[in-house]
């Protein structure tokens, strides 16, 4: 049984609707850029407050927003208290009253570039409640989901297992859809120019439109109050014009465009006009995609714009009853919002974006046995499933490794053509999978699984939408500035090595005349207002520029590295010299102190001195005990421990190298480092030990003080002797 319903959103009146005067006819809108400073006064998120209202987030939000109640706009923070854990991005649990963990999302890893697919699962209807239907699916987490199949023990089956980014269970509310579906990135991510797309799919009845939009007659019963019920795209909304007040130093230009595909008709939602002429899909060779014939597209400066596209869309699109809804979408619809935006960037230049969001609401696939479908809603049904198969071929081919580079068959329907490059493109896109979970709909929950996970392979390579003129004058401007700035370093660094200052440098005057002219100044705001070639030539100028600075980098490089080259050899001749000077000055040849050697040489025995000095061989005992008075005197002054007493302590001879040396007083002496048993008696090594000896004062042991002075210095003597 089959009857048709009349549209909820109809039986609104009070909404304002979209003002004539702010419809524009887009004759090829879709991904085309928009001119810098066009004229046209740009949206801003411009600090308009109104003192006292509720909506403080949204400063550009009119008045009458006020009475939509608690819109979450002014109190974004409401959202955190309860009690939402974990990141906006993907929390897995939420706390009740009571604090109580209740898991009503799970998520799993995210795949990168790939479709981003979530499921929701509504709850049982009181439809199917009545018919005690039971629930077949079972929530592992993880962003996992499990149907029972097996229709009871003995079948022989196993429960199938399928895994997505998120999963939302049946208690999940409309505002957990925006807080972990990824939906506030793909928001972010279309102000930052990318082209993104949310689509719901799913059998009917499984929760489309109450995502997307709320459930029945939520707009044209409470047409201006901000409900819990409110959908996806309400937020959605909200949330963009959170996002465009934080980016003050941004101009924004938003507008939207409606339509819907009604047995394979795209018709415009803002301008049906009574007889509902259809318009066509093209393909634009410079966007490189298809676009909608004429659609209408609305200026949108605020919120309150946007929310009326919402409600004339809604009021307008195609819905029917059946036996599966009473309220059932007879056709997809897309409704886009463009956001273009201009931001200064460096160097007086606009960077201009123009990204979009697409939010799909694809008709449900129809059992037209179930749904009982007959007459219009029967070719409505067909219609609708058909498209649905083409775009669920265009899936299978696209996550198809093999197939993907193969024919697309998009063409063969306007649902494909249109959602072509958010499945396949430079698009980020969300899939909402929406499914009952009741056992009366398990095939068509499966098959809806299936294509979500196919889905979950697609990948996409978003890219920025930028006018490319501009990003090629922004990367060359800002590489003349770094090339500048890297130059006027090397030439100051090359001042320094030269060591001439900077003002009476010989060379500097070259080296400026040297340096490139920019191109003259551009008006940054008559940037837009330059033809084709005006903007080469520019862009010309500029590589030139850059061309030079580039060479006059190479030769700056150049100097300063021979430069560099030169003052190293330097450095390491400084440094050979100065270790010759150090070991000159260690050598007791040459003492430090001539004054010393002098007066050494002049008081000390002649012989004598040549014994402990020069000779080894020849030394004599007997006469090296004899120490001099005046070189007694000396040591003692150089702190050799009341003169270079050393002698070997018995322990030397046991281990001649443990370096164990007594001194008769407690004055340091000489490290006996310096005392090499194994030496061969070399007077050469035998002076330089002693002369180390002399000259540091190391750890050692006091000599035992009955030691006599002679004993020692003869010992130290026949020690060096012996070595
Ligand atoms: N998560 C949910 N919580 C409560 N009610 C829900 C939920 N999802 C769907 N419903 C209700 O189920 C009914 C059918 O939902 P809806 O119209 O959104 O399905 P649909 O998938 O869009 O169907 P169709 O493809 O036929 O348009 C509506 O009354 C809706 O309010």
């Amino acid at each position: 049984m089959v009857t048709r319903t009349n549209n909820p959103y109809k039986t609104s009146s009070t909404s304002k609707g979209v003002s004539p005067s702010r419809i524009l006819n887009n004759k090829e809108n879709s991904s085309s850029t928009t001119q810098i400073h066009n004229g046209r006064k740009p949206l801003r998120a411009s600090p308009k407050k109104r003192s006292g209202s509720p909506n403080q987030g949204f400063t550009n939000v009119k008045q009458p927003i006020k009475s939509r109640g608690s819109s979450p706009a002014g109190s974004s923070d409401s959202y955190d208290i309860l009690g939402y854990k974990g990141s906006e991005y993907g929390s897995v649990e939420r706390l009740d009253d009571e604090n109580n963990i209740r898991r009503i999302i799970t998520k799993s890893d995210d795949d990168g570039d790939n479709i981003n697919v979530v499921v929701r699962v509504r709850p049982l209807n009181d439809k199917e409640k009545r018919g005690s239907d039971k629930c077949v699916i079972q929530f592992p987490g993880n962003g996992q989901l499990l149907v029972d199949n097996t229709g009871g023990s003995g079948s022989g089956q196993k429960p199938k297992l399928f895994s997505y980014n998120v999963v939302f269970e049946p208690a999940a509310i409309q505002e957990d859809i925006l807080q972990f579906s990824g939906m506030k990135r793909l928001i972010e991510m279309s102000v930052e120019g990318y082209r993104c797309t949310c689509f719901c799919y799913g059998q009917t009845g499984s929760g489309k439109t109450h995502t997307l939009t709320g459930p029945p007659g939520l707009f044209g019963l409470r047409p201006s109050s901000y409900s819990d019920e409110h959908g996806l795209i309400f937020r959605s909304f909200l949330y963009l014009f959170q996002l465009i007040k934080q980016k003050s130093d941004v101009h924004f230009i938003l507008k939207a465009s409606y339509l819907e595909i009604y047995n394979e008709k795209v018709i415009d939602l803002l301008n049906p006009g009574s007889a509902r002429k259809p318009l066509a899909v093209r393909w634009s060779k410079k966007a490189r995609g298809f676009f909608v014939e004429n659609l209408f597209t609305v200026d949108c400066e605020e919120l309150d714009d946007l929310i009326a596209v919402l409600e004339e869309g809604l009021r307008n699109r195609a819905v029917g009853r059946h036996n599966m809804n009473d309220y059932s979408s007879r056709s997809h619809t897309i409704l886009t919002v463009y956001i273009s935006s201009e931001q200064p960037a460096e160097n007086g230049v606009f960077l201009s974006r123009s990204g979009k969001i697409n939010f799909v609401d694809l008709a449900g696939s129809e059992m037209t046995k179930k749904t009982q479908s007959e007459g219009k809603t029967l070719e409505e049904a067909n219609n609708i499933n058909k498209s649905l198969m083409v775009l669920g071929y265009c899936i299978s081919s696209l996550s198809d490794q093999k197939r993907k580079n193969s024919h697309i068959p998009y063409r063969d329907s306007k649902l494909t053509k249109l959602l072509a490059d958010s499945l396949a493109g430079n698009g980020v896109t969300l899939m909402i999978a929406c499914i009952s979970p009741a056992k009366f709909n398990i095939n068509e929950t499966i098959n809806t699984l299936r294509y979500a996970a196919r889905a979950k392979k697609i990948r996409t390579k978003p890219v920025v939408l930028m006018d490319p003129r501009e990003a090629l004058i922004l990367s060359l401007k800002r590489e003349v500035t770094v090339l500048q700035n890297e130059n006027e370093h090397l030439r100051s660094a090359l001042r320094v090595y030269s060591g001439v200052p900077r003002s009476s440098h010989g060379d500097s005057s070259d080296t400026d005349k040297r340096k490139p002219v920019s191109p003259q100044h551009v008006d940054v705001e008559k940037l837009g207002e330059l033809d084709g070639p005006q903007l080469i030539e520019l862009i010309k100028l500029y590589m030139g520029e850059n061309e030079s600075l580039r060479n006059e980098n190479v030769d700056l490089f150049t100097s300063r590295e021979m430069l560099q080259r030169d003052h190293e050899v330097v450095c390491r001749e400084n440094e050979r010299l100065l270790k010759k000077v150090e070991e000159v000055n260690k050598s007791p040849l040459i003492p430090a102190r001539s004054a010393f050697s002098a007066e050494v040489l002049n008081l000390a025995d002649s012989d004598s001195t040549s014994n402990i000095w020069n000779s080894s061989s020849d030394s004599n005992n007997e006469q090296a005990s004899r120490i001099p008075a005046s070189i007694e005197k000396e040591l003692e002054k150089r702190q050799i421990g009341n003169g270079p007493f050393l002698r070997r302590h018995k322990s030397w001879d046991d281990k001649p190298k443990t370096k164990i040396v007594k001194m008769k007083s407690n004055k340091s002496i000489g490290n006996s480092q310096s005392h090499n048993t194994s030496g061969t008696g070399n007077s050469t090594s035998t002076k330089r030990r002693f002369s180390m000896a002399n000259n540091k004062n190391v750890k050692s042991k006091s000599l035992d003080s009955s030691t006599k002075k002679s004993d020692v210095f003869g010992s130290m003597i026949s020690l060096v002797d012996e070595d």
